[in-house]
This record gives C-alpha cells, sequence and structure tokens, in this order.
C-alpha cells in the first residue's frame, strides 16, 4: 500500500547542503518548481495539503552529498503552479502502471558510471522515493523491486541474459542508474539471449543519467532542455519520467563486424595509466560478430576519442576527459584510410561516399586528389545529442528512428576541432561546407589502416578493433527490442 506519509529523516532532506525542511509544514515560497519531481496529498496529516518532493542538487565544490531528497508540506498548490500540478498523482494511481504490479521492477545501480554517483543517489535519492509510492527492494518474493549493483562490467549483461531467457520479459520494468554503457549492456544481453526459437520479449526501461555523457537521456529529454528557465536538471527529468513517463518502443541499429573482430575494454584499476597513446596492457578482449546499439555508430576521430579517454586517470575528470583526450588527438591530426558505402533506402543500391574536404580541393566539397581519398570523422546515429550540448545530428527528434550520417575528410587536426566546436553550438556544423550530413538506411566502413589503433570503431561507447582490412556495417533496424519511458 503506498504511504501518503514522506518516510525521510530532516538528516536526508538535509543532503546536498539544502536549508529547506524535512516533513514540516513548509511555505510554498520554499518549493522550486523546476526541482520538484513529485506531489501528492497529504492523506496522514492532520490539516491535509500536500507533500511536494523535490530533489535538491549541489555542485561537488559546495562539499557533503550532491543531492538529496526534499519534502515539504504545504496546506495548498499556488493557484498558478501548473508544473505542480502536472507532477501530482492520487493515491490510486501510485505506483504508476509501469511500476505496478503485476509489472515486475529492478534497479540496476552502475557503480562505476561516470562520477560514480549511482549508489549514493539510489541511497538518498531514489530508494526513499520509491518508498513513498509504495515500493520497497525485497529479495524474496515479487512485491516489491528487486536491485542489482554492479560488481563488474559484466553485471548488467548477465542480467539481462537472464532477462532475456524470461519470457515474462516484456512485463519487467528495469530502471538503470547508469550512463549510455547501461543501455548498450542491457541490449546486448537481450540480444545474446534471443535464439531463432525466442525472442525477448521488450522489457521497458527507465533512465537516470549517472553516466558521462549520457547520450540517450539527453536526446530523449532535448525538448524539455528548450523550455524557458529555470530548466529542471537532468536528473530531475530523469525523476519525473520515471514517475510519469510513458513506455515507448526505442528505435535501434545493428553493427556488424568482419571475421576477427573483437570488443575491447580498458582495465578499470589502474589509475596510474594515463597517457593516450601508452596502449593499454591490461585491455580485456572478446570476439564479436555484431552489436546492438541505440545510439552511434563511427570510425575515425570520434571512436579513437572514446578508445583513448578511457582511462581511469581521464576519468575521473567526468565528460571533461573528452576535451583532454582530444587535445591529444587533435595533435596528432590522422587521416582515416578507409572506404564508406552508404544505402539511402532500403532496396536501393549502395554508393561510394567521397571524403568532404574543401580547404584542399577548391572549396567544392568535392574529394578524390590523390592520396585525399581519407576521413577524420564517420558517425551513423540514431540522436540528436552525444553530451547534453553536442548536438552532433541536429536533426534528430527523439524516438524519430531515423539513421543519420555525419561525415568528413582529412581536414586536419585545427579545422577538425572548430567542426567539433560548432557541433556545440545547436549542431551548426552540419551546415559547413566540409561536413556531409544525410539520412540512411546503411553505411558500412572498410578500414584499411594497417596500425591496430586507427582500426577501432565505436558502437554506443563500446570500442571494437576490426582485423586488418577488416570492417564495420551499421544497419537501422525495424524491429522492437525494449521500450523506454518518455516524459
Ligand atoms: N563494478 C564495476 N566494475 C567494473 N566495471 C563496471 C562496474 N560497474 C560498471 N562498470 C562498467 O563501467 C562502464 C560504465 O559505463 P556507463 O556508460 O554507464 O558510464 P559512462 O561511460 O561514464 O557514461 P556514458 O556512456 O553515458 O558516457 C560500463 O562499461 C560498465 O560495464
Amino acid at each position: 500500500m503506498p504511504q501518503a506519509a514522506p518516510d525521510l529523516d530532516v538528516e536526508q532532506s538535509q543532503n546536498a547542503g539544502a536549508t529547506r525542511n524535512g516533513a514540516g509544514i513548509g511555505p510554498v515560497s520554499q518549493i522550486r518548481e523546476e526541482e520538484v519531481v513529485l506531489v501528492l496529498r497529504a492523506t496522514q496529516e492532520a490539516d491535509g495539503g500536500y507533500l511536494v518532493y523535490s530533489l535538491v542538487e549541489s555542485a561537488p565544490s559546495d562539499g557533503g552529498k550532491p543531492f538529496g531528497l526534499s519534502v515539504v508540506h504545504t496546506p495548498e498548490l499556488p493557484k498558478d503552479a501548473s508544473v505542480l500540478k502536472d507532477l501530482f498523482f492520487d493515491q490510486d494511481d501510485i505506483p504508476p502502471a509501469h511500476l505496478r504490479r503485476p509489472r515486475e521492477v529492478h534497479v540496476v545501480v552502475s557503480t562505476r558510471s561516470g562520477l560514480r554517483l549511482a549508489p549514493d543517489f539510489y541511497e538518498d535519492v531514489l530508494s526513499p522515493l520509491l518508498k513513498t509510492i509504495g515500493l520497497e527492494p525485497t529479495e524474496t518474493d515479487g512485491s516489491g523491486y528487486r536491485v542489482t549493483v554492479t560488481k563488474s562490467s559484466n553485471t548488467v549483461r548477465d542480467f539481462s541474459r537472464e532477462l532475456g531467457k524470461d519470457d515474462k520479459a516484456g512485463e519487467k520494468t528495469v530502471i538503470l542508474l547508469s550512463g549510455d554503457g547501461g543501455v548498450v549492456d542491457l541490449l546486448n544481453g537481450l540480444d545474446h539471449a534471443s535464439s531463432p526459437s525466442h525472442t525477448p520479449s521488450p522489457p521497458t526501461i527507465a533512465l537516470l543519467p549517472l553516466g558521462t555523457g549520457n547520450a540517450l537521456f539527453h536526446s530523449l529529454h532535448k525538448p524539455h532542455y528548450s523550455a524557458p528557465a529555470p530548466t529542471p536538471s537532468p536528473l530531475v527529468l530523469g525523476l519525473r519520467t520515471l514517475l510519469n513517463g510513458t513506455p515507448s518502443p526505442l528505435p535501434t541499429f545493428k553493427a556488424s563486424f568482419s571475421p576477427g573482430a573483437k570488443l575491447i575494454s580498458a582495465p578499470v584499476d589502474h589509475p596510474d595509466q594515463h597517457a593516450a597513446t601508452s596502449g593499454k596492457d591490461h585491455e580485456k578482449e572478446t570476439p564479436v560478430a555484431h552489436l546492438v546499439g541505440a545510439i552511434v555508430a563511427s570510425y575515425g576521430f570520434h571512436a579513437s576519442l572514446v578508445w583513448e579517454s578511457d582511462t581511469p586517470a581521464y576519468r575521473v575528470h567526468g565528460d571533461k576527459r573528452f576535451g583532454m583526450a582530444a587535445a591529444e588527438l587533435l595533435k596528432v591530426a590522422h587521416g582515416y584510410d578507409a572506404t564508406v558505402e552508404v544505402r539511402r533506402r532500403s532496396g536501393a543500391a549502395a554508393g561510394e561516399l567521397t571524403p568532404l574536404h574543401p580547404s584542399r580541393h577548391g572549396g567544392d566539397g568535392g574529394g578524390g586528389a590523390a592520396g585525399e581519398g581519407k576521413f577524420n570523422y564517420v558517425l551513423a546515429t540514431l540522436v540528436s545529442n552525444l553530451e547534453k550540448t553536442f548536438s552532433i545530428s541536429p536533426a534528430g527528434r527523439p524516438l524519430d528512428g531515423r539513421l543519420r550520417l555525419v561525415h568528413f575528410g582529412d581536414v586536419g587536426g585545427d579545422r577538425t576541432m572548430e567542426i567539433m566546436m560548432a557541433a556545440y553550438r545547436e549542431g551548426e556544423h552540419v551546415g559547413m561546407q566540409e561536413v556531409g550530413y544525410e539520412e540512411v538506411e546503411e553505411v558500412k566502413v572498410a578500414i584499411a589502416e594497417e596500425d591496430a589503433r586507427w582500426r577501432k570503431v565505436c558502437v554506443d561507447g563500446s570500442i571494437v578493433e576490426v582485423e586488418r582490412g577488416g570492417w564495420m556495417k551499421v544497419q537501422r533496424e525495424d524491429g522492437e527490442r525494449v521500450k523506454v519511458l518518455v516524459g
């Protein structure tokens, strides 16, 4: 039975250095609309009124915990507070259908995602919030939710393989406290559990953005970021979507690789290792024939950056690690030797792409001069943003299911940097003359590099190294593998 009364003590509500009170009567002025995640009727309070739950966040520099759940008991809601009214749930409506029995709810806490805040977020925010709507963790029966805390890089995949074998996977909701890696692991664990005689029914996932880039989350919530200020934070939006969202099919693609391709992952426990080019002695390799993705498949600068920024020493810098590793990579300014074929519509013939390169070819955007058939950037994506403000594919709309290709030739390190910076300005790079941008059905990159350093491709943050002369083929999919909550 859901509890209307908050179960938060003052300490919890004062995490994040919040000065606002716990469950006492609080003036409406204490409520900041952009922080509110849930409003309930205060049925257990003698004088009625409302309980307003907010996520209070503070900068890490403020000391203490970076977030906490605060609750204010207010006699009435402000008349003009339409947001609060939208976040109001009647007792009969909690938990919402996607979190209510007979659905089985799982919470996955990815301990190494982003700045490693997922465990604290679970303890200090999610768990008390779920308790408020009548959900508690359990290990024994189906009445509560199950918690999986990652212990290794295989935990989410293992969890998802089990999920995929379950005929009732479609009746489960998985709350993921992770970055994009959690999503790709879940998709591929499910894929692994499928066979000619068994296709897992699509579970529903809810994303709480605790990774570094959180590309899928930011792309799904992009329309909210353009609302008039003050806009809710990503974590506030994540909690609102968790409670109020609608499950919708998540578009996916399949990336297939040439024989001999291997999935490689960096060591996570050697903080002394930092040089981007120093090699990764302890990297793990697993043969791979294909991966399922929902975000991005790339070759060139993007894939190299994801790989070379993934060291323990860079990871502690959060999303700044990309900028730091980029600076190193741009000094090298490698031109990637590859041919790229695209099929623009299903059934149409594939055509070869020419690396766009106006500065060395008279400004006409054409290429083809001897020795210049190289690429800096080949990236196919189903989303608009790879980070909150990095709009790699500005035409993308949440869940539009369109695969778009961004590419340019060997334009040199400085110009690559300028193009990337333009992507931070609402995706202005797609208007630059050396940048190609188009919708495709399929793209195949055949890599001619000798050095393994330049034979890495990226699928949703996972890195695959192909053999000499190897390739990656990316195809948009029509089926439905998971549903995702969208707000
Ligand atoms: N306890 C653990 N030990 C080792 N690896 C872990 C553990 N928990 C999670 N991981 C791995 O850490 C990585 C975290 O990836 P995730 O995408 O969630 O975060 P991120 O890379 O910081 O964010 P993003 O992909 O959004 O930029 C995943 O590869 C996951 O498998």
